[in-house]
């Protein structure tokens, strides 16, 4: 028998664990998780806290139980203080009282994921600021918004978590401000062009917005709860409580003085999910990921890419050596019924590559005008300037055009140029396309 020990039962260590029990009868699993819930999907909170879904309860994939009844061997409400990497030992610390234990490994998977990042500025720690990560915090914010005397709501970021809930508060009956350092919302998905519909939508439903407009601190009231946020150009807004999103950072406490790290902090891992030291693993948001857009290791924390590294992760520890294929960090959102999705680069993003880049877009109605319930496409294709690949994709409407989205993350992967991409066989139906359909018609006006 082999034993792994995997640290964080998330999505990524939920994902390897399942591939180990599943497939190899020769490992022992041992895993261990400071939170007394697995498996939420943070996805949900905002349709939960917004009322669009009924409650929480399905939000939650798997349970302990379901472990244990795997064989493996698990600990929920347990703390890993410290791991001695040479005589490979992980120290553990139950949170329920129970005795502190101790328990080698053969491989340690890290799958410790990410903690949302805090607005450094004074009054950060005043009651009624929240965040929103865990099923517990999400929690926090319903309540809060269940409060009569809660009116008036700020959001710090207007990146994917910031948006989703300023919708939910919105739909809570709420005042609702939202906050974003940078002059657009959603700036590390989609160009101007693309964000400002959702800022247009955001505005038709009575959000005000504050783009450009860094916070500079949070002042409270005499029971130090907040009551004022402050932006770096002198202006004040009166609120009632503040949900920071302002990004996620890698938690990489356990293995951040051992470990070679990128950028942020990530733990840098290779091909097979394997860090700088051959017993260890990572996987999910406390590593990093290959992009094959940008051609390089970067950092995307999505579930999505937490579930594919840690099945990866999981077949490497067992035994059949698998390489990952890479990303393209494909991402949606639906507000107030716009959606907008996006994959690989964006004209803005590509340049922090050194990827020189050209665009095509193209506007036209999904389907033949003589069709009901019709509404408007706009795409942007991004493609390299000197290989013509294709290197990102962003698409909105009214409609459901999320499924395009994935073509086109094939096509990155796969290097496929703009030019073969305006020939692909693309059939056609007056019920879903136009015969000069907006795929074709944006890589045909590719210059
Ligand atoms: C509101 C919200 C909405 C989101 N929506 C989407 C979406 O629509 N699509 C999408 O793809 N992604 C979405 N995400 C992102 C997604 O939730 C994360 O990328 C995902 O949770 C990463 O999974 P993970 O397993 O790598 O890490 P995490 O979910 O962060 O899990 C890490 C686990 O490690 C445990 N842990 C950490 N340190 C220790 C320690 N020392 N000892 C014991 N246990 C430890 C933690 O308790 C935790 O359970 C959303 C996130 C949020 C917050
Ligand atoms: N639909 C989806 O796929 C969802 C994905 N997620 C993922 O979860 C992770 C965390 O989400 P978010 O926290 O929304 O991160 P994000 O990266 O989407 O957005 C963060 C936003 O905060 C802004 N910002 C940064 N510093 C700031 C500051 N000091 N003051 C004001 N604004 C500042 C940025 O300009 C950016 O718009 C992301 O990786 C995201 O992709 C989260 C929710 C939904």
């Amino acid at each position: 028998m082999s034993r792994t020990v995997i640290i964080g039962a998330n999505h990524a260590g939920i994902a390897a664990a399942n591939t180990l029990l599943d497939n190899y009868k020769d490992q022992e699993v041992v895993m261990i998780d400071r939170n007394s819930n697995l498996s939420y999907l943070g996805c949900g909170t905002a349709l939960w806290v917004g009322r669009q879904i009924d409650d929480y309860h399905g939000l939650f994939y798997t349970s302990e139980e379901e472990f244990a009844k795997k064989g493996a061997d698990i600990h929920m409400q347990t703390e890993v203080s410290h791991i001695d990497f040479d005589k490979k030992v992980v120290y553990a610390h139950p949170l329920d009282g129970k005795e502190d234990f101790e328990v080698s490994y053969d491989h340690l998977l890290l799958t410790t994921g990410s903690r949302p990042i805090s607005p450094n500025v004074p009054g950060k720690d005043l009651d009624g600021i929240h965040f929103l990560k865990l099923f517990q915090e999400g929690q926090a914010v319903d309540k809060e918004l269940a409060k009569e005397d809660v009116n008036t709501v700020a959001v710090i970021g207007a990146g994917y978590i910031g948006v989703e809930v300023a919708e939910a508060a919105k739909r809570r009956g709420k005042k609702v401000l939202l906050f974003d350092a940078a002059k657009t919302c959603l700036a590390n998905y989609y160009d101007p062009e693309f964000s400002s519909l959702m800022e247009e939508n955001l505005k038709e439903h009575g959000l005000e917005l504050h783009f450009g407009e860094l916070v500079s601190e949070y002042k409270g009231d005499a029971n130090g709860r907040v009551n004022q946020v402050v932006t770096k150009d002198g202006n004040s807004f009166d609120v009632d409580m503040v949900i920071n999103a302002i990004g996620f950072g890698p938690n990489n406490v356990l293995g951040k003085d051992h470990l070679e790290l990128f950028a942020n902090g990530a733990y840098k891992v290779d091909k097979h999910q394997q860090t700088s030291d051959p017993a260890v693993y990572a996987a999910g948001d406390c590593a990093t990921i290959y992009s094959n857009a940008a051609d390089a290791d970067t950092y995307i924390a999505l579930a999505s890419n937490a579930v594919r590294s840690g099945i990866l992760a999981g077949h490497n520890i067992g035994g059949t050596p698998l390489e990952a294929i890479g990303v393209q960090g494909s991402n949606g959102i639906s507000i107030f019924g716009l959606n907008l999705v996006s994959t690989g680069l964006s004209v803005q993003s590509a340049p922090k590559f050194g990827i020189e880049v050209q665009y095509s877009d193209f506007e036209d109605l999904q389907k033949p005008g003589f069709m009901k319930n019709n509404d408007k496409v706009k795409i942007r294709l991004v493609y390299e300037k000197s290989s013509r690949r294709l290197v990102g994709a962003q698409l909105a409407s009214k409609a459901d055009i999320s499924m395009a989205v994935h073509m086109f993350s094939l096509a990155i992967q796969e290097h496929v140029t703009i030019d073969k991409l305006s020939l692909l066989d693309i059939f056609f139906l007056p019920h879903f396309n136009q015969p000069y359909n907006y795929i074709t018609m944006a890589a045909l006006n590719a210059k």
